[in-house]
């Protein structure tokens, strides 16, 4: 996936601007920026759920809507209307839709791809159970699993770890590594920053513009960390991440 010059206003206001971003197949890439950033508006822009105002988004060598319908979309937890009367495997088959067809029945196929997206978060044990009647951390994994059902070439993570447990955290963190070495891409917006710099191959520090990207261990710069997310100089929190420099102190 290939996003070149995109700009973004809502409401009037310029909420994403120059945004070049790439992330290939076997990519696991952490989207970190602080509150209001435009990480989610960023991921509604390559799934062309948000108007845009300049720029292009290639998926699979298409700018057009095909490329999106491979795309595998894991929205925020509070997103998604968990009160609705539905079991856990009605939701996961509802992420085979883009492969269905609207108004069209379920077959063999979908089925098998909703268990298999099932057993990958190890949720095929509460199958039947409503959503409504899910933890926290089984509600992340329902969401991952319909995002799965798709069998999608890119996945789209908006904070997956937000809430969850350590060891929730871990089965997915494990997952989506799986996954890029699988050869999927996969873009993820986290606040958890010192996991996205263990997890993610590659990062972007995004604050309305691309701040700095690179590998972990090329964000080194405690410059990059203080214009994107605000941290004050000395900070002990660059320290937690790894990042400080005896002049900054
Ligand atoms: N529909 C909308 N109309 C007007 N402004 C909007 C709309 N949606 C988002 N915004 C604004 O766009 C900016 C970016 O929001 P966005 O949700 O993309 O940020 P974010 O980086 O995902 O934030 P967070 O980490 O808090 O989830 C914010 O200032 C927000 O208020």
């Amino acid at each position: 996936m290939t996003v070149e010059g995109l700009a973004v206003d809502l409401g009037g206001r310029e909420v994403l601007r120059e945004i070049d971003l790439t992330v290939a197949r076997g990519e696991l890439v952490g989207l970190i920026g602080p509150n209001g950033a435009g990480k989610t508006t960023l991921l509604r822009s390559v799934l062309g759920l948000t108007q845009i105002r300049g720029g292009t988004v290639t998926i699979g060598g298409s700018t057009a809507g095909a490329g999106r319908r491979k795309v595998g979309y894991v929205p925020q937890r509070h997103e998604f209307a968990w009160d609705f009367p539905i079991s856990v495997e009605d939701v996961v088959l509802s992420g085979r839709v883009g492969a269905i067809g609207w108004g069209r029945r379920a077959g063999v196929e979908d089925y098998r791809a909703t268990r298999q997206a099932l057993e990958r978060v190890h949720m095929q044990d509460l199958r039947r159970r409503p959503v409504g009647q899910l933890s926290g951390g089984q509600r992340q994994r329902v969401l991952v699993a319909r995002a799965l059902a798709l069998r999608p070439c890119l996945l789209l993570l908006d904070e997956p770890f937000t809430g969850l447990d350590i060891p929730t955290q871990e089965l997915l963190t494990d997952l989506f590594t799986s996954l890029a070495q699988e050869g999927h891409a996969l873009l993820m917006t986290t606040h958890d920053l010192a996991g996205a710099l263990v997890a993610c191959q590659r990062l972007y520090l995004v604050n309305r513009r691309v701040i700095a990207t690179g590998r972990p261990d090329e964000l080194a710069d405690p410059g990059v960390w203080i214009e994107a997310f605000g941290f004050r100089p000395g900070s002990p929190l660059l320290a937690t991440i790894g990042v400080h420099r005896a002049d900054l102190r």
